[in-house]
């Protein structure tokens, strides 16, 4: 088998495990990124090598088969000649493994297997990462323990000091992703701004802006220059950004760098920031009109943004307001929302159902109860999950400056793992 020329021996992945320091009183336990298998008798056969192996049991997790095929098994070799142990890549061309390759032996050690296939070739597997691949088809669920907000959350919204988010060390860091991901938005509070490249540097340290055709990290004012509400001082109901990207921003921040008047002495008022927690009004609406839920889950509509010359931007193809995990499934978690009401496509006249559901969402989303206001002030940036989420402002006067970003959905994702969870247990959660 044509092996890859691996990197120069010896180079190895930055990979040490971030240790959070015990604050004062307690230690920080992180919950554990996947289940950790712990065993009791089973068998596991591998095709083609009629082996039965006591294989350890996965405790309380239903194993969804009991063979693995050789095929399998030799493609997904971790040793240091099959992946490159910089890049974590494969190292070796798949398709040139025999379809039907059977190990020539196989053993049962205390915590693993080692198979010795007919090349001679070894690999180790161990049963953690056997384990993990027969009670789950597709790629281990992350645990997460989302916590709905209300309006309630106004009073004291989760919050993260900016010198802290600043540190090279990522404890910071790693409280704000772990607060966005729990709560789907936080407070980076005593930002400097006199400067916005102060803002700009945090929302770096997250992970990568994106490009879109409002610019990157944005900076802007009611002026219209660029074709969208935003750009104005008129009233902004709840949306998500972006939805007529096929993948929509997953974060978007604000600091509220300054609110003047237009003319000196001119006093200002309103541009409140709405925020609603979309993925806490999905579960209302499912409890309360299921059937309603199915529509705005199964209906697909269209987005656009098209205020600006020359730009006409609309999804691959249509897209429902509620995405799930699986979904084929709407009873799977709730995975994405998408609504912008301004911003959306024409429904087809057919869908009268799709109204009614719409209605009946909107309804929810401006329940006294579950809209959280905040007043941004310059120092403190709002940073949230825009595929959970809404955000809107009440209309206001005189110049309000606001900047920040949008950092793409698998970047912030990335960054709250590999500050939340040692790398090498991110690792064996991402590529087993
Ligand atoms: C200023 N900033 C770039 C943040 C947004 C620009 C407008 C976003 C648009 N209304 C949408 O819902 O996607
Ligand atoms: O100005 C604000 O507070 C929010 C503007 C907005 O909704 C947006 O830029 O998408």
């Amino acid at each position: 088998m044509m092996m890859r020329s691996a990197l120069k021996p010896g180079r190895h992945l930055l990979s040490g495990s971030l240790t959070l320091p015990a604050s004062s009183s307690t230690v920080v336990v992180r919950p554990r990124l996947s289940h950790v298998a712990r065993y009791s008798t089973n068998s596991l056969r591998i095709s083609g090598h009629e082996t039965s192996i006591a294989l350890k049991n996965v405790e309380g997790v239903k194993r969804t088969r009991t063979d693995l095929t050789g095929l399998w098994l030799r493609d997904n070799c971790r040793c240091s000649t099959c992946v490159n142990q910089d890049t974590r890549q494969r190292n070796f061309d798949t398709f040139q493994i025999p379809h039907d390759i059977t190990p020539q032996k196989v053993e049962n050690l205390e915590d693993q297997i080692h198979v010795t296939w007919p090349d001679g070739h070894q690999s180790t597997y161990t049963w953690n990462f056997i384990d993990h691949y027969l009670c789950h088809d597709e790629r281990p669920v992350e645990s997460v323990k989302t916590q709905f907000f209300g309006a309630e959350a106004a009073s004291n919204p989760p919050s993260v000091k900016f010198d802290a988010a600043m540190r090279e060390d990522d404890v910071g860091m790693a409280d704000l992703m772990a607060k966005i991901r729990t709560h789907g938005f936080a407070v980076v509070q005593d930002t400097p701004y006199d400067d916005p490249k102060h803002t700009e540097r945090l929302l770096q340290r997250i992970g990568p802006i994106r490009e879109t055709h409002y610019g990157g990290f944005y900076d802007f004012t009611p002026n219209l220059e660029l074709a969208d509400t935003a750009y104005t001082n008129l009233a902004l109901p709840a949306h998500t950004d972006t939805t007529y990207f096929t993948e929509p921003a997953g974060l978007q921040s604000f600091h509220m760098l300054s609110h003047k008047g237009a003319s000196p002495g001119e006093k200002v008022d309103g541009g409140k920031s709405l925020l609603v927690d979309a993925f806490h009004a999905a579960s209302i609406l499912k409890t309360e009109a299921p059937e309603l839920y199915k529509c705005l889950h199964a209906t697909g509509i269209p987005w656009h943004a098209s205020g600006n010359n020359g730009i006409t931007i609309t999804p691959n193809k249509l897209y429902p307001v509620i995405e799930t995990e699986n979904q084929q499934d709407p009873d799977t978690p709730v995975h994405r929302i998408r609504w912008n009401n301004d911003d959306r496509g024409v429904v087809p006249p057919s869908a009268d159902r799709w109204y009614e559901a719409a209605r009946k969402w909107n309804e929810i989303l401006k329940r006294k109860e579950m809209e959280c206001w905040i007043q941004l002030e310059p120092g403190n940036v709002l940073v949230f999950d825009n595929w959970r989420v809404m955000h809107g402002r009440s209309a206001f006067t005189g110049i309000r400056r606001i900047c920040g970003a949008y950092i793409n959905r698998d970047d912030w994702i990335s960054r709250w793992r590999n500050t939340n969870f040692p790398h090498e247990e991110v690792l064996k959660h991402v590529i087993g």
